[in-house]
């Protein structure tokens, strides 16, 4: 994973071994060219290259396409400045390939059956350009499918953030590594399914990348054979109240099904009176107001891990919650948990620890709105990371688990976005850290975060668009089937 900057200083390197930038871009070219030519649409297409190293991109893959498509190609501003590419314009038109003006293309961009996007790549910066902006607007209405180069023109390739209108990707090729704005909004909607091009640049040693099946099946825990349920770890979540009596149980027996071999619910004796709960679970009914009991304590105790925070309310828990973090054991922070913990950004929370925010409650850890932690998703987390020191999970369609470092989650589905789904994930999470006492916060969160994807994938497979949380608990055995046969999910980037 990349920021431009990154992708600047692997780029220099290169050239430093004396590996120029137009070899780079040959190779660049070439690949996306063979990935796209058997799968373009049928028909004339239209190749749209910049005035920088994206607009050579363009060029060399017009030069490949011509060969087997009636290519044009158009340069919406300035033909590329660089040197040398006179020269791949020069072999792109002996190869097939017809320039055409702007002032035509505009009118006629409908009749277009495909388009290459190598205007901008992670040079952009400010404002779409007026004209970019005009051709877009006409693809966009025709709904012409686009193949991009690195990252669509318009997106912040460190953040995602893009002004410009909607557009039907079918396929990004981007080089050397994938970039934040891939994963970013609205750029992940911009994205399509993702190839990434080894261009024979360095490998990056920072560390962030996304979750990979061989990643998640290596550091799958495994299953203690003859331990008892004692030795499988003990999970307590302290939470629920009498409107939201359903989202400790889901923690709870996603906790189970994650590998926790006990798990005990500790909520308050009014809203126990109204909970369905199911029986492998245990249920202690705390009779303390806001404040946990001695007796409620010594049951935390025996815990090895402590969810805090699913259904609790934002009535009381503040007081709780510093009780909580006073036992000293690894504490997942969840829901109305992190409500309260932004009330108390002065605690530090215990080794193992994590906090699980959607965007909206990442904004209210940071005192920032939900929309400008989606501007910039990876800056919010590194923001948060600072601030709390322990390990987070930013949900949402691409969720970022982590510290310094940043996995990003690729077994996502829209299913996933539905109530109680965040409990079920809260739930895994100690499940694993419970069962797996050798694993890191931010390995269980990245693990955790993986399997409850595959369990929305899987559910989406048996309930369409009908998923609800209680099928993710459901499906947490074929999750973890996926995970042990290393099953590719469908969102995954490939390497070419
Ligand atoms: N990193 C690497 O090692 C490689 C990068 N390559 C390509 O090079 C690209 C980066 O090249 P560049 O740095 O030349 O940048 P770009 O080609 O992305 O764009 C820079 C050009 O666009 C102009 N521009 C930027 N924002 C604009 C705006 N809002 N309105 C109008 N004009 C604007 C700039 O003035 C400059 O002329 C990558 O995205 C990739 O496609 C490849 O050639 C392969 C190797
Ligand atoms: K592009």
């Amino acid at each position: 994973m990349w920021s431009v900057e990154e992708a600047r200083h692997y780029d220099r390197r290169a050239q430093d071994f004396g590996v120029g930038f137009l070899s780079l871009m040959e190779v660049a070219g070439a690949k996306a060219a063979a990935r796209w030519v058997t799968q373009l649409p049928k028909g004339r297409g239209l190749v749209l290259a910049g005035p920088g190293h994206n607009g050579g991109d363009a060029l060399v893959v017009a030069r490949y396409l011509a060969r087997d498509h009636d290519t044009d190609v158009c340069f919406p501003l300035v033909e590329p400045q660089f040197a040398g590419a006179k020269g791949l314009k020069q072999a792109a038109i002996a190869h097939g390939a017809r320039v055409v003006e702007v002032d035509d293309v505009i009118p006629s961009v409908a009749h277009y059956a495909w388009v290459v996007d190598g205007i901008f790549g992670t040079g952009f910066h400010g404002n779409l350009d007026p004209t970019v902006a005009q051709i877009f607007e006409s693809i966009s209405a025709a709904g012409t499918a686009m193949y991009v180069l690195d990252i669509l023109s318009g997106v912040d390739a460190d953040s995602g953030a893009y002004q410009g209108p909607p557009l039907a990707i079918a396929s990004t090729v981007t080089f050397g590594g994938a970039k934040w704005g891939h994963f970013g909004y609205p750029g992940a909607l911009y994205t399509g399914p993702l190839t990434i091009a080894d261009i024979g640049l360095e490998w990056p040693t920072n560390g962030d990348g996304w979750i990979s099946p061989k990643w998640a099946y290596d550091h799958r825990p495994a299953l203690a054979v003859g331990a008892h349920k004692y030795q499988r770890g003990r999970v307590a979540v302290v939470g629920g109240s009498v409107a939201m009596t359903g989202a400790p149980v889901m923690a709870g027996m996603a906790a189970l099904r994650a590998g926790a071999g006990l798990v005990q619910l500790i909520v308050p004796h009014k809203a126990r009176r109204r909970m369905a709960v199911p029986e492998p679970l245990m249920v202690w009914p705390s009779t303390g107001r806001g404040l946990l009991t001695t007796q409620d304590l010594e049951q935390l105790m025996r815990a090895d891990v402590i969810i805090f925070g699913p259904g609790m309310g934002r009535e009381t828990g503040v007081l709780a919650l510093e009780q909580v973090v006073g036992l000293g054991k690894p504490l997942i922070v969840d829901a109305d948990g992190l409500y309260w913990l932004a009330k108390r950004p002065d605690l530090r929370l215990p080794a193992r620890s994590l906090l699980t925010p959607h965007s909206g409650e990442m904004g209210m850890l940071l005192g920032i709105s939900a929309a400008v932690v989606d501007h910039n998703r990876v800056s919010a987390f590194h923001q948060a990371y600072r601030r709390y020191q322990t390990t987070l999970v930013l949900k949402g369609l691409y969720t970022l688990t982590g510290d310094a470092q940043i996995l990003v989650n690729t077994a996502n589905t829209p299913a996933l976005a539905t109530a109680g789904s965040g409990d079920v994930l809260s739930g895994i999470v100690a499940g694993i850290l419970a069962s797996a006492p050798q694993m890191s916060s931010a390995q269980a969160a990245a693990l955790a975060t993986y399997v409850h994807g595959w369990s929305g994938i899987h559910a989406a497979r048996h309930h369409g668009r009908s998923v609800v949380a209680t099928d993710l608990i459901e499906c947490l055995g074929q999750a973890w089937h996926s995970v042990e046969t290393e099953e590719e999910p469908p969102q995954l980037p490939q390497w070419i």
